[in-house]
């Protein structure tokens, strides 16, 4: 199935109400038109025009809240991860122009961004989907300078992020990325995973010094894994939703940055000029050019989101822009960028499998109650299933009303209670009788004889199918768990302690700016 990228827009408010306000017009929430400034400085915009124009799913204008930029945004992207589709979401934009804003939040609970929500949302859905048993894990990790390290990691609040393992990846032979060092947490509740959230924050704010400001600096994923299995069949589901929170665009030379922070800069802008380089090339190849590689290994970040960005995932960008004059070229290249990625689309698909370890449980419970049966065959008795059968078999050998004479019919009840061992000898009286009776249990050898040998061919045939289908199982399952053996091995090496900073005993820390804002 196919799925467009959704892109939506959020404009910042604006600090003053001067003359250095972006002038602009939204036409039906839909198209950003920017009335372009006569005096822009610097080149790059082409001041022949007097305005651009800019489409998107949504705009969001400054007044707009959280919660309508997160029930606009989030709520059918959030509903297809539910369904067991891969999602993600991804904020971009000039440094300082609100994508932590709308990614995390503000200080307050009412001002709590994309990511508090859709916790609050899955965990609600969830409750109501009764038909799916639900598991869900949560891993939290940041990309500075080109190195991942892993938000969730306690022992990181006593360390200095230059002791902090690195996250490494590794790619299999069918290209899936596995990841080491990053902790995965199984997450029963909202409250648990506002409390990861909040840790990973808290981690990610004491991690930076004045001299290395990598909250503001650094790519943050957020994901939420889910693993659905129906209730009513043998069917589950993995689906895996992205939350990213890009570091800021920025322009070297205006922010007059050095030393460090001008290390960070570049790597900062070397990673998303590699992620519109990645875009480039998938619009071109979408346009039909013979496009085979795309850039993705170039950056970290651009490995590590290669499913969202081309892959089986359904993915929505959130660009955020400010509404000054003065960051007008940081807009119109966002605006740009946005475009390119509207554009594009990717081929999404359930990724539902079928829970292997229950079926082949199921098959080995009927196979060892056929086997039974077969023994109750061999041993001469009656099985279970063919019980009724066969009373009603011996139902319709009794000449009830077939209109014989009625010494027959008694012959013949006589015989079939002594089959059955309801009496212990055959009286006969005469030859007749004798050789009445020995016809009567001719028939009945014969009829039962036939029974026995249909269901014997029946039971055989399908113990031979179950075989099959069981080494057929066993097969997949060698193959699925060394797929999954890395995961495991994550969940494994996951905390099972979480710091808790809960909402409700001090709203003042929650959704913490970062320091330096
Ligand atoms: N829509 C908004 N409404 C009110 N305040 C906002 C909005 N967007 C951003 N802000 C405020 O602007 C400041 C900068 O926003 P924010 O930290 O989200 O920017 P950012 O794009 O994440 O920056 P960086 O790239 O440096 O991380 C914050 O104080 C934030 O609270």
């Amino acid at each position: 199935m196919k799925s467009q990228f959704e892109v939506f827009l959020r404009l910042k408010p604006s600090n003053n109400q001067s003359q250095n306000a972006m002038q602009y017009q939204i036409y039906q929430n839909k198209r950003l038109q920017v009335l372009l400034p006569k005096h822009v400085k610097f080149g790059m915009i082409n001041n022949s025009r007097d305005n651009l124009d800019f489409n998107f799913t949504h705009v969001f204008d400054q007044k707009s809240s959280q919660e309508h930029v997160f029930t606009n945004v989030t709520t059918p992207v959030i509903n297809s991860f539910l369904d067991g589709y891969n999602a993600t979401i991804f904020a971009y934009g000039q440094t300082g122009s609100g994508k932590t804003y709308t990614m995390s939040g503000a200080e307050t609970w009412q001002l709590r961004g994309v990511i508090p929500r859709a916790l609050s949302y899955i965990f609600d859905e969830i409750d109501k989907r009764t038909k799916f048993e639900y598991k869900i894990y949560i891993s939290f990790m940041e990309i500075y300078n080109e190195n991942a390290y892993d938000l969730l990691e306690k022992r990181h609040l006593e360390t200095p992020l230059e002791q902090w393992n690195k996250i490494a990846l590794f790619e299999d032979d069918q290209n899936n990325i596995h990841l080491k060092n990053l902790s995965i947490h199984q997450c029963n509740n909202e409250q648990e995973g506002i409390d990861l959230l909040m840790m990973g924050n808290f981690i990610r704010q004491v991690s930076s010094t004045p001299m290395n400001q990598s909250s503001s600096r650094s790519h943050c994923i957020f994901t939420v894994t889910l693993e659905g299995c129906d209730t009513t069949s043998e069917t589950c589901f993995v689906s895996k939703l992205h939350l990213v929170d890009l570091a800021g665009s920025e322009r070297i030379s205006k922010s007059q940055v050095e030393g460090n922070l001008l290390n960070e800069a570049k790597y900062i802008n070397l990673s998303l000029t590699y992620l519109e380089q990645v875009i480039i090339a998938l619009n071109e190849r979408m346009k039909g050019a013979n496009r085979q590689h795309i850039p993705y290994r170039n950056s970290l970040m651009t490995t590590l989101l290669k499913d969202s960005l081309g892959g089986n995932c359904k993915t929505v960008m959130i660009a955020t822009i400010s509404s000054e004059n003065d960051n007008i070229e940081e807009s119109l290249s966002t605006l740009r960028f946005s475009q390119r990625v509207g554009q594009l689309e990717n081929e999404i698909r359930r990724n539902e499998k079928v829970d292997l370890e229950a079926v082949v449980k199921r098959l080995e419970q009927e196979k060892l109650a056929l086997i039974r049966e077969l023994e109750q065959y061999q041993r001469g008795g009656t099985s279970t299933s063919s019980n009724k059968k066969i009373q009603q078999q011996q139902q319709n050998l009794l000449p009830q009303s077939s209109g014989m004479p009625i010494s027959q019919k008694e012959v013949q009840e006589k015989v079939e209670l002594y089959l059955n061992e309801r009496i212990p000898l055959l009286d006969v009286k005469s030859v007749e009788e004798t050789q009445k009776c020995f016809e009567a249990m001719k028939d009945l050898y014969n009829t039962r004889m036939k029974e026995y040998v249909t269901e014997l061919t029946f039971i055989s045939e399908k113990l031979q199918k179950y075989d099959e289908i069981l080494t057929r199982k066993y097969e997949n399952i060698q193959s699925i768990r060394k797929e999954q053996s890395s995961f495991l091995e994550q969940k494994e090496n996951s905390s099972p302690e979480i710091e808790v900073y809960r909402r409700n005993e001090s709203p003042q820390v929650q959704f913490k700016k970062r320091p330096n804002q």
